[in-house]
């Protein structure tokens, strides 16, 4: 992952830090300024036509980057007004050059100027934000969310913390946002993600060089993080060599394991065994043909499904869809999760793997001795973290902040962790973590989730023996799971998702060409 820098998210600390460091080798602060403003100004020419513009300045640099924005749009032919929210004496010396720059009026900062505007340039506050926004400059986003007005950002909306797409009070949201070098966390994740609008990374001079020194921890998810260890069939292989995965299902939620199986046998498991109670056998045995299903008697199913895992060819499991929650299946499911993680060989757990352990996760979380995936949705990670949002490193003020929530989870269990939903992040042990952003909303349809258990179990299977760490494999399902729904786009059922995953399969590997130059 060392090797591939695009996808890098910096914080807005480690954005400031390397802000600096860009000055230090030598490139002006002045003009990092005004390529942003000028990235800006050329992304609202080639978007909007000709209109009243607006563009208000705050104290710091981001309303550096307005002052520019102004000018360059003056120049162009557009009506524009300035309306600037500090004092000259608070201005960087850059911001200052540009601001005397500016050969309009200063007008007050009042919600007065938003008369007869049509588009506003948000250059209030940037990365340097530290606290909710209030008095002024909160009115005038309140009334612009008021009015409705059409509005282009300037690294992030005022208000947002980029580092936690978590809001400071109240944002404007944006139609347009233009950020500088490399995406913050907070363009990533909800709300932040819906109030940027369309996102820009515009290149302003900053070399890649200077993120060698911050030692970045989070990325965007793309194969560009994976690529080099997807397990792809070799030529001289056998089915042997693609893992044998072990799937258990429960007796009453057939499909979801069904489910899961499935997934696993398209992304490329060499044998898929389900595992099922005597009750369900014939259900199973019926729905199923290149899976092949295992019988667990009646009453020893646990017992059973121990004796199977002394065969080492199953090389990954998962425990799970359609588990069971109630009565006795409860007991049963959370044997079945103890006997797969005391073997110490790569296991997936999700749903019903998870809730039975609420009101005792511990037990759970000291099971875990080798290399796990747990796929949480926000319902099951409270029950498996109860405690998070009490936790003494949280920020107060950012209860919400998945990404910390996410690594914290995965520091304390030991297991990799996708906390899944509109913007799946997936967080290692060691706190490398990854924010999914290719999933569209035809996800959310019932057992999409049981699917990508079995993409993620179907990977880690072929994955022990050529490479593919845990958190790649997360990370590549749920990238696969994304890209999948994306191409079959509306009226996507679960079923889709296994069944057109070769298609994608195909157009990422036409894509490793132009990776791999
Ligand atoms: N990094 C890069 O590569 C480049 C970055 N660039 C640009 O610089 C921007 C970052 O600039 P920045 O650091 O000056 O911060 P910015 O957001 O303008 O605000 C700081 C001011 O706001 C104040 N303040 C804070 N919170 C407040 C509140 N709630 N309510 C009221 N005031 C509040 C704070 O006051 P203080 O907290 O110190 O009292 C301080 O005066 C970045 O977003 C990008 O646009 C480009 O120019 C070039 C390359
Ligand atoms: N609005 C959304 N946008 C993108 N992906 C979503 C959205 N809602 C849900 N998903 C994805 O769909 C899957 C749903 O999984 P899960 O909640 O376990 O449902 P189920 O149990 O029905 O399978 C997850 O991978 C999640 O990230
Ligand atoms: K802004």
């Amino acid at each position: 992952m060392e090797h591939e820098h695009k996808q890098h998210l910096l914080t807005p600390n480690q954005m400031a830090m390397a802000d600096k460091a860009a000055v230090a080798a030598g490139v002006p602060a002045m003009d990092l300024m005004a390529a942003a403003g000028k990235a800006v100004a050329d992304a609202v020419l080639a978007r909007w036509s000709r209109c009243s513009v607006l563009v208000l300045c705050g104290p710091g640099n981001n309303g550096g980057d307005g002052f520019v924005v102004a000018t360059l749009l003056h120049s162009a032919g557009w009506p524009v007004r300035l309306a600037f929210l500090g004092s000259m004496e608070q201005l960087s010396p850059e911001a200052a050059h540009f601001f005397h720059a500016w050969q309009g009026d200063v007008e007050g900062y009042s919600v007065d100027v938003l008369e007869q505007t049509d588009l506003v340039i948000d250059a209030l506050f940037g990365a340097g934000l530290t606290r909710s926004l209030a008095g002024k400059a909160r009115d005038m986003l309140d009334e612009i969310i008021a009015r409705d007005i059409p509005v282009c950002a300037v690294d992030v909306p005022s208000g947002l913390d980029g580092a936690t797409g978590a809001a400071f009070g109240v944002v404007a949201p944006a139609e347009l946002t233009v950020t500088f070098f490399r995406k913050k966390p907070g363009h990533l994740l909800f709300p932040g993600r819906a109030l940027c609008g369309e996102l820009v990374v515009a290149d302003i001079g900053i070399p890649a060089a200077v993120l060698e020194a911050l030692d970045i921890q989070a990325w965007e998810n793309s194969p560009e993080l994976w690529y080099r260890d997807y397990p792809w069939p070799r030529l001289d292989g056998h089915k042997f060599h693609r893992g044998h995965a072990l799937v258990y299902g429960g007796e009453n939620m057939t499909g979801a394991s069904r489910l899961t199986a499935r997934g696993a046998m398209r992304i490329g498991a060499g044998l898929v065994t389900l595992a099922a109670p005597i009750k369900a056998w014939a259900v199973y045995a019926t729905a199923l043909t290149g899976v092949m299903v295992a019988k667990l008697e009646q009453s020893q199913e646990a017992e059973d499904f121990e004796e199977l895992l002394l065969d080492p060819r199953y090389n990954a499991i998962a425990v799970g869809p359609g588990a069971g929650l109630v009565g006795f299946e409860r007991i049963r499911t959370r044997k079945i999760v103890l006997a797969a993680l005391v073997t110490g060989r790569a296991t997936v757990l999700d749903a019903d793997a998870l809730s039975a352990f609420s009101g005792d996760p511990q037990t759970l979380l000291d099971a875990i001795v080798g290399p796990c995936v747990m796929t949480p949705h926000e319902g099951e990670f409270a029950r498996i973290f109860p405690e998070m949002n009490k936790s003494p490193e949280m920020n107060k003020n950012h209860r919400d902040d998945k990404l910390t929530r996410a690594r914290l989870a995965a520091k304390q269990s030991g297991a990799v962790v996708v906390l899944k939903g509109a913007d799946t992040v997936i967080a290692s042990p060691d706190g490398r973590a990854v924010i999914n952003s290719n999933a569209p909303a035809d996800l959310a349809t019932g057992g999409s989730g049981d699917v990508l258990t079995g993409f993620i179990v179907g990977l880690l299977s072929q994955g022990t023996s050529q490479g593919m760490s845990p958190f790649n494999a997360a990370a590549a399902g749920v990238w696969l799971h994304g890209e999948v729904a994306n191409t079959f786009g509306a009226g996507l059922i679960a079923e889709d998702l296994p069944d057109h995953l070769p298609k994608v399969l195909s157009a990422f590997k036409t894509r490793l060409f132009t990776f791999k130059k």
